[in-house]
């Protein structure tokens, strides 16, 4: 049974209906849609609140925030430092001590901290890394915000072809910071502490509790974590009037964005073997029916050079794309030019920008991960793989369920290999599921983070989706029944998931201010709200 966060087969009719009802709004009895919100309601309020000039308190913790800054690099550096890849059995003990050293760092700060264990990983005798719940204030009169991001990384080896040692922090002359983990997530989940520290040290009071959730496993699916939130929604998290994670990045380098969607992900492996042992292929060439050749084909069959996913029963899932949707793309401050620069070439599917949103946003696509068991080595092995493992996944949108998905996918995916006639044998399975969001903006905490963006950057975000996904935000949602905020610190450039994956310091350290200053502007919206 693949493991499928976000969906419980046998509450698949209650808990799975995509969550896109209006949130309470305080600003405006219409319904105002995502879309209208950023040229209607947040121009006259970001206005009317610049007028005011709240919280002179956040230029002192702004000037605390520069001051520290060698300190929370110094602090990024310690945390990149620990190669806390969740995706690899061998590094779990990393892992785990990544979360102990994030504990550690919070209860030095003054966090009440425990680290919660979610027992073993699905499948394994593996202790899943344990997620750190903290609290920093119990103030009745002020709101509560729930945090979570990740302590775990992606995969890196400097033979993966990075400049730098991955695991060392290397901050260059240009302001880039260098490092597996900078930017997704270790540098915003430090952000966050960071924030704590810069208030302590400024004698600026905090202006929230804060309850924290960091985890362990999200780059594996989020294993054990979905039921955890569920059955803290009304305990440990009881008191969140809102959730804050700062877990994806803008859409370019220069305007920051605020994101209420994200796509969902169905990650699969289709297992073909065939001889008992690894052959030598001038002695068996053409006399075994070889898995690897079979394993190509099946693959190549998914999606074609453009993108167009050759599933049957996938496109017809799809949300059909609104009126006013078709007006949404344009304001959107993303060109081609630096969808360029963040891919490193100009190999890209579309000429324009519209139609390239709408495919990171609100089209499902397919990408082809890689083949376990395959020679991977340079050189030139004249082997034939007994066993391989080809691994693929579908990023999934609105109105797409996880179930029907799967099904097209086996459907597929046997139907091609029954027509190769092969004598090798096949299985296909989905290793994790975790569903699409998409939650409505028109909410004070959305207009605490635009209020917040204007005063550090000096300019509106945009409002965006994520490609991405964050298998855990919808269970959020579902657990604390509270609006839920996408608040990115890295920008499009940072190369998250790939090499030389970096975080510019002037994205950090004003990042820090950010998630501060968003902190102190919740503080203000209207309590009836
Ligand atoms: C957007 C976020 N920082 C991220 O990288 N999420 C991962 C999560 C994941 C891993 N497997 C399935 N989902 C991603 O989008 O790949
Ligand atoms: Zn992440
Ligand atoms: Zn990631």
């Amino acid at each position: 049974m693949p493991r499928t966060l976000g969906w419980r087969p046998s509450q698949l009719i209650q808990i799975r209906r995509p969550i896109t009802r209006p949130t309470k709004s305080f600003f405006s009895p219409t319904s105002l849609s995502p879309f209208s919100l950023n040229k209607t309601y947040l121009t006259e309020s970001i206005r009317a609140h610049q007028a005011r000039k709240m919280a002179p308190q956040l230029d002192s913790y702004f000037q605390k925030v520069d001051s520290l800054s060698d300190h929370f690099i110094e602090r990024l550096r310690q945390a990149v430092a620990i190669p806390s890849i969740s995706s690899e059995a061998a590094r779990r003990p990393d892992v785990v001590r990544m979360g102990q050293w994030l504990a550690d760092e919070l209860t030095k700060l003054g966090a009440t901290v425990e680290l919660r264990p979610l027992g073993k990983q699905e499948g394994t005798d593996l202790d899943l890394p344990p997620v750190v719940l903290g609290r920093y204030g119990n103030d009745k009169n002020k709101r509560t915000i729930l945090v979570y991001g990740h302590y775990d990384v992606q995969p890196a080896e400097k033979s993966d072809g990075w400049d730098t040692e991955p695991f060392e922090l290397t901050v260059k002359e240009d302001g880039r910071m260098c490092g597996r983990g900078a930017t997704d997530d270790k540098g915003p989940v430090l952000g966050w502490l960071n924030a704590i520290e810069a208030h302590k040290a400024a004698g600026v009071d905090f202006p929230v509790n804060l309850l924290m959730c960091f985890e362990g496993m999200e780059e594996y699916g989020s294993d054990g974590l979905e039921e955890l939130v569920m059955a803290e929604g009304k305990k440990y998290f009881a008191d969140a009037d809102a959730v804050c994670i700062s877990d994806n990045y803008w859409l370019g380098t220069e305007r920051p964005c605020l994101t209420y969607g994200l796509r969902g992900c169905n990650y699969y492996s289709v297992e073909v073997s065939g001889p008992a042992a690894d052959l030598h292929s001038g002695v068996f060439g053409g006399t075994a029916q070889e898995p690897m050749t079979d394993l190509v084909r099946i693959l190549a069959s998914l999606v074609d050079t453009d993108g167009k996913i050759q599933i049957k029963g996938i496109a017809e899932q799809v949300a059909p794309v609104t009126a006013e949707e078709e007006g949404l793309y344009d304001d959107i401050a993303f060109t081609m030019e630096t969808l360029h620069e963040s891919l490193g070439s100009k190999t890209t599917i579309f000429e324009d920008k519209k139609k390239t949103l709408m495919a990171r946003w609100r089209f499902p696509s397919l990408s082809i991960h890689g083949v376990e068991g395959a020679f991977s080595n340079p050189g030139a092995k004249t082997v034939i793989p007994a066993k391989v493992i080809g691994k693929f996944s579908i990023r999934s949108v609105p109105d797409m369920e996880i179930e029907k998905t799967n099904q097209c996918v086996y459907d597929h995916v046997n139907e091609v290999f029954k027509k190769l006639g092969s004598k090798n044998t096949m299985k296909v399975y989905a290793q994790h599921c975790g569903k699409w969001w998409k939650a409505s903006p028109n909410h004070w905490n959305f207009a605490a983070a635009a209020k917040a963006t204007e005063r550090v950057w000096g300019m509106k975000p945009d409002f965006t989706r994520e490609g991405g996904s964050i298998p855990i935000t919808l269970t959020f949602e579902e657990a604390t029944g509270k609006n839920v905020l996408l608040l990115p610190m890295g920008s499009s450039t940072d190369g998250a998931h790939s090499i030389n994956e970096k975080l510019d310091k002037r994205n950090y350290i004003e990042g820090i201010k950010l998630l501060g200053a968003y902190l102190h502007y919740v503080a203000e919206e209207p309590m009836n709200a």
